[in-house]
């Protein structure tokens, strides 16, 4: 049972979720421990609990510790000032790891540290009337008295804490502004481009059940798909990626790591997991075209946020050319879709940063947004992030679709050297063909200078759509009629 128990990893990830939850919701701590959730500018609850445990004056001695010991004054007075009023207010407790005593001495260093001398005076001088023979304290009474009389400029109570920048985060203000705001897309009427439709995507298997679509982004591209999944395929999928469930990495350099600014667990679900994921697949591809069975897509990724889980901004796609997907041979992420498995009752909202707008947490529905531009460069409109989850249980499933495994081929024996193939591999049925397409030119000698025009339109859009045959045959034909002006092309196709 014990590896199931949390760990002082756990414990300290709590705290900083705590934390983390303070900042982007802009939140009273006081208000906070009492399970109400009140914004420092707005004093009305925008979510309350029907049901809450306040935290001890115990738990918030554990917040200031964590912050204290990573010499964050700003959030270890606030998290101390609030264990020392409830320590103050209850009987201490033999499972408490901290003391009323040793809750004013941190939150006196801590005052003394963020430059308010006069407040870690006197709660230094109530510190002694627990514990008069504590030398410390007496020295520190002394130390803080000559600096008072010394008058120093930053001595006063009447400084504001300010906010460590941790990890500084140009975006930060954006964000956690498009977080506290649920759902701030534009409405149809302040931007007529946008609307709802019944869907079908000219598909044959959407015409009696359309899907509905709502237009949220045009620039980037971002759409919701309602009703994506049933309740009863979110619960299934929940259930089986739960044995599977670890810490959430992100690409770190080369490899993959842990990290702050991801907190969530992920599972990976193959076809062979359950039937229902390949229908799913297959539901993807009706509504995008898209073909993301894998290779030519990621596996499906379920996830999980736990209160104060969250993911900062961030592009799914890769933007340097050390990414370890490239090294994967996947290829970039060209679009991305979202299920929201769950409902959240608090927070959780997906946030595009730079073309602001969140959307929030619409149980059973699949976001979708292109990463790249159809040039294959990163769309850096796409800047997006998961906000924290205030109050329940986030659980989202990822579909990435890649440009399939693309690597370099050089095609150097054929007709123009100054030609470089992006393709899947030299064994995909795309690159077969162009190299018979080659020799048959290169055999015929009749190209024009501008032969290869075409083909870059073949591989854009093998890249795009893995194979499809139909179309694909389309675009053979116009080349060759492109090649063969004069002969039928439906002849030269034969020589394929
Ligand atoms: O959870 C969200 O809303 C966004 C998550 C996300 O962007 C990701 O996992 O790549
Ligand atoms: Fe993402």
């Amino acid at each position: 049972m014990e590896s199931s128990l949390p760990k002082l990893e756990d414990l300290r990830g709590a705290a900083h979720g705590l934390m983390r939850l303070q900042d982007v919701y802009n939140l009273h701590v006081e208000s906070l421990v009492r399970g109400h959730f009140q914004q420092i500018s707005d004093p009305v609850d925008f979510y309350k609990l029907s049901v809450s445990d306040m935290l001890s004056g115990d738990d918030c001695f554990l917040v200031g510790k964590v912050a204290y010991d990573l010499e964050d004054y700003y959030h270890s007075v606030l998290w101390f000032e609030e264990a020392v009023r409830l320590f103050r207010g209850t009987e201490w407790s033999p499972e408490n790891e901290g003391t009323l005593e040793d809750a004013l001495d941190h939150l006196a260093f801590s005052h003394f540290k963020t430059g308010n001398i006069s407040h870690a005076l006197s709660l230094s001088r109530e510190l002694l009337l627990h514990d008069p023979m504590n030398r410390r304290v007496h020295f520190n009474v002394e130390k803080y008295e000559k600096l008072l009389n010394e008058n120093l400029p930053a001595t006063s109570s009447g400084l504001t804490l300010k906010r460590p920048d941790g990890i500084y985060l140009r975006t930060r203000n954006a964000y956690e502004q498009l977080c506290q705001t649920k759902g701030s897309q534009p409405k149809h009427f302040e931007n007529p481009s946008l609307f709802c439709d019944y869907f079908t995507n000219g598909s044959p298997a959407l015409f009696l059940q359309p899907i509905r679509r709502e237009i949220i982004s045009l620039q980037p591209y971002v759409v919701l798909f309602h009703g994506f999944v049933t309740q009863a395929e979110a619960k299934n999928i929940r259930k089986y990626a739960m044995p599977g469930l670890r810490r959430s990495v992100v690409a770190s350099g080369m490899n993959q790591a842990t990290a702050e600014y991801r907190i969530s667990k992920s599972a990976w679900l193959k076809e062979s997991a359950h039937e229902v994921v390949g229908k799913l697949d297959q539901r993807i591809t009706l509504v995008t075209g898209l073909n993301v069975q894998p290779p030519y897509a990621e596996y499906l990724q379920v996830v999980n946020y736990g209160i104060g889980g969250h993911y900062e901004p961030h592009f799914d796609h890769a933007t340097s050319d050390s990414s370890p997907l490239y090294r994967l041979k996947t290829g970039n992420r060209v679009a991305t879709i979202m299920i929201y498995l769950s409902p959240v009752q608090a927070g959780g909202s997906t946030a595009f940063i730079y073309a602001n707008f969140s959307v929030p947490v619409v149980q059973n529905a699949a976001l979708f947004w292109w990463n790249l531009h159809k040039n294959g460069q990163g769309n850096v409109d796409t800047l997006h992030a998961g906000c924290p989850v205030i109050v329940g249980n986030k659980w989202g499933m990822f579909k990435n679709k890649n440009f399939h495994k693309v690597t370099c081929t050089a095609v150097t024996n054929i007709v123009h050297p100054k030609i470089i193939i992006l393709s899947s591999s030299t064994h995909s049925p795309l690159v077969q063909i162009l190299f018979k397409f080659f020799s048959y030119v290169q055999h015929n000698r009749t190209y024009t200078e501008e032969w290869w025009k075409p083909l870059l339109y073949i591989l854009y859009f093998d890249l795009y759509n893995g194979c499809q045959w139909l179309l694909f045959f389309n675009i053979l034909q116009k080349i060759l009629f492109c090649l063969h002006p004069k002969k039928e092309t439906h002849k030269s196709l034969e020589l394929f």
